[in-house]
């Protein structure tokens, strides 16, 4: 388990809002996390306000290429919003705490629903390179090991000791991914699915691959599941979808091999769509009275 001290207390967490808000003006109610190559929503916004990550106090800096690292804040579709062009993950050695303590400090500026994607592997046969995974429900195997990014003592401030997780997708929200995405014309790509955690940074072997899908996954990634835990146990609602950049290899005939460049390369083929599907759902939200965007 990792130090209490390690990132992500309430002090902290205070800190990092509070500054942010004294150099912005907007007020977020939605925050957005971007996946691999999926950060073209980050540029949407209208009348951005731009942080570097290495400007944010406490904030930890982006690694991974993909992810540029910086906080954007403005509106989409009239909603204040605050996107994360650039995550972080546990193999860039932080803290699980300190990956997840952007949710926190979204939390803390008023954030009420938490909109995020990923590149994944597809571990559903059925699936294909180019899908679009609206994620239903997690496996979150770091967390079989202890590896929670709740592990050590609990601040009620944020939340319960023990979050309930049975409800962490937002159902009303998969309901509109899925009218939205038929009225866009993406149904011939648009799939639901559980994804499934796993620490990284290498891809998984074969036997890993057959394993996670006897488990119940149907896409595989290094991200995601630990920062909706903690926006759930913020009390924030959650919204979170897969883009399947590639076929996990379940065969030991197959030439495939999983590399990073190929996630770039498919991300970027379907960024637009990604992004259409997100402001669409952000639009639609002022039409539903029991969305409280
Ligand atoms: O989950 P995101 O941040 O989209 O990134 C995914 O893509 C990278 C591997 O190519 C891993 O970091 C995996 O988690
Ligand atoms: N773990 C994992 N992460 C990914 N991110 C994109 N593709 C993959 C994959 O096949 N496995």
């Amino acid at each position: 388990m990792s130090d209490i001290n390690s990132g992500g207390n309430y002090e902290e967490c205070r800190n990092t809002a509070d500054w942010l808000l004294n150099h912005t003006q907007v007020r977020p109610t939605v925050g957005i996390v971007c996946g691999s190559g999926l950060g073209g929503l980050a540029g949407m916004l209208k009348d951005p306000q731009v942080f570097k990550y290495s400007d944010i106090p406490n904030f930890p800096r982006s690694t991974v290429h993909g992810h540029a690292g910086q906080l954007v804040f403005g509106t989409l579709k009239g909603k204040p919003c605050v996107c994360m062009q650039g995550r972080f993950h546990l193999y860039e050695g932080y803290p699980i705490q300190k990956i997840t303590l952007p949710m926190r400090v979204f939390k803390l500026m008023g954030v009420e629903t938490v909109i995020l994607t990923n590149a994944a592997g597809g571990l559903n046969q059925d699936f294909k390179v180019g899908d679009i995974m609206i994620i239903k429900d997690h496996v979150n195997m770091p967390g079989f090991a202890g590896n929670n990014p709740l592990a050590g003592p609990n601040d009620d401030r944020f939340g319960v000791r023990f979050p309930c997780m049975s409800d962490a997708y937002d159902r009303e929200l998969q309901q509109l991914a899925h009218e939205v995405a038929t009225e866009l014309g993406y149904s011939d790509f648009l799939r639901e699915g559980v994804y499934c955690v796993l620490g990284g940074p290498s891809f998984e072997t074969i036997a890993e691959c057959r394993m996670l899908h006897r488990l119940g996954g149907d896409a595989v990634g290094m991200s995601t599941v630990h920062e909706v835990i903690v926006a759930r146990h913020a009390g924030m609602r959650c919204f979170a979808m897969s883009l399947i950049t590639n076929r996990s290899v379940m065969d030991y005939d197959s030439q495939e091999r999983a590399n990073h460049e190929e996630v770039l390369e498919t991300s970027g083929q379907r960024s637009k769509q990604m992004e259409k599907l997100v402001t669409t759902m952000l639009d639609r939200l002022d039409n539903n009275k029991n969305n409280s965007f």
